[in-house]
């Protein structure tokens, strides 16, 4: 895109990184995004400063319109971030960076708005029936991170709705005596244990060490990122069992938001079920999304897909603005 005048800026706040993108709209409706420019948001005070920084960076004029999709409840005025200080007024944000359009929505709305928008050849199929998303219907976007992201979209006629939910704090809900053993060590830790202490990135750790409990194994202390590196390199047969466990939860769970969105197909994103998409193919999770009782044909039918865009959230938040201001039917 460089040479050519861009139309947006998409951002994506998250709580480790801020993300900025260039956008320009095709003639034709396409969303064609430049490589992003990542910074790290405990290097900056506020969005402005970062804001400031991209401008540094960016050769050529900057857009006079955003997208903000950020990882929070977007609410009312005061948007706080989960995991970092930044404070985002939405009513002042144009006169903060000197805008003319800005658009702010979650960062998962904005995903489930690419789950929406990528062409077909976006998606990996990971079971039930490998078929595409379906034209008409309800499709749940799910995305263990650092946290669980949860959202929903529904299809009719060519148009549709995304809605951004907190489905990451619903109640964890154990079927075995593994998931007993987790949920009571958990429950030792916090009043209630929300199904995002077991199915987002940290929750390994716990899985891990509830593991070797049950073997009354003592292990060192490790963090959770050694814990997914160990065992997706199978150098720990623990940190493997923990990962087939991690996969087998987040089965359970994402099958939960099907039957609870009356979804008709389920997408995960993010950056951690990319990492392990090879092995949610190859694990428990299919079986497991599909253990619902009397409703076992039913989920049996629903194809559950990864998306494959590296971007979604920024693509997604250019996706919602694109409809906002310029198309109406997409
Ligand atoms: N190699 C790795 N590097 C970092 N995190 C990893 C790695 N492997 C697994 N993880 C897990 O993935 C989680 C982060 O997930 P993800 O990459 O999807 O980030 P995110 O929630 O989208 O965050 P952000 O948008 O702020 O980058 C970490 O909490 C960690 O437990």
């Amino acid at each position: 895109m460089r040479g050519q005048v861009s139309d947006l800026v998409a951002l994506d706040i998250g709580g480790t990184h801020a993300r900025f993108a260039l956008v320009r709209f095709g003639d034709d409706g396409a969303i064609i995004m430049d490589d992003p420019i990542t910074l790290k948001t405990s290097d900056y005070v506020s969005l402005q400063t970062a804001w400031e920084e991209f401008e540094r960076q960016v050769t050529g004029p900057v857009p006079r319109a955003a997208a903000l999709a950020i990882a929070g409840p977007v609410t009312g005025e005061t948007v706080r971030l989960t995991n970092n200080s930044w404070v985002i007024q939405t009513g002042s944000l144009d006169k903060q960076l000197d805008l003319d359009r800005v658009v702010v929505l979650n960062d998962f709305a904005a995903v489930a708005h690419a789950v929406a928008r990528v062409p077909e050849d976006q998606f990996l199929h990971l079971s039930g029936p490998d078929e595409p998303l379906p034209q008409n219907g309800t499709v749940s976007v799910i995305g263990p991170g650092t946290g669980l992201g949860v959202a929903h979209f529904k299809r009719v006629d060519g148009q549709y709705h995304v809605q951004a939910t907190e489905g990451g704090h619903v109640n964890f809900a154990p079927v075995d005596h593994v998931e007993d053993a987790l949920l009571k060590r958990l429950r030792n830790q916090h009043r209630r244990v929300s199904v995002e202490r077991v199915v987002a990135g940290p929750g390994i750790v716990e899985i891990y060490e509830t593991l070797a409990s049950l073997e009354h194994r003592s292990v060192e202390q490790l963090d959770d990122r050694t814990v997914w590196e160990r065992g997706l390199a199978h150098t720990d047969n623990l940190a493997v069992a923990a990962i087939e466990r991690f996969c087998m939860a987040l089965g359970s769970a994402s099958g939960d938001y099907a039957l609870s969105h009356g979804a008709s197909a389920v997408v995960m994103a993010g950056g951690l079920g990319y990492r392990i998409r090879d092995t949610l193919r190859y694990s428990g999770f299919a079986e497991r999304f599909r253990f619902k009782g009397r409703y076992e044909p039913l989920m049996a039918n629903i194809p559950v897909k990864l998306i494959t865009h590296p971007q979604p959230g920024l693509f997604g938040a250019a996706a919602a603005f694109q409809r906002e201001h310029f198309l109406e039917t997409v």
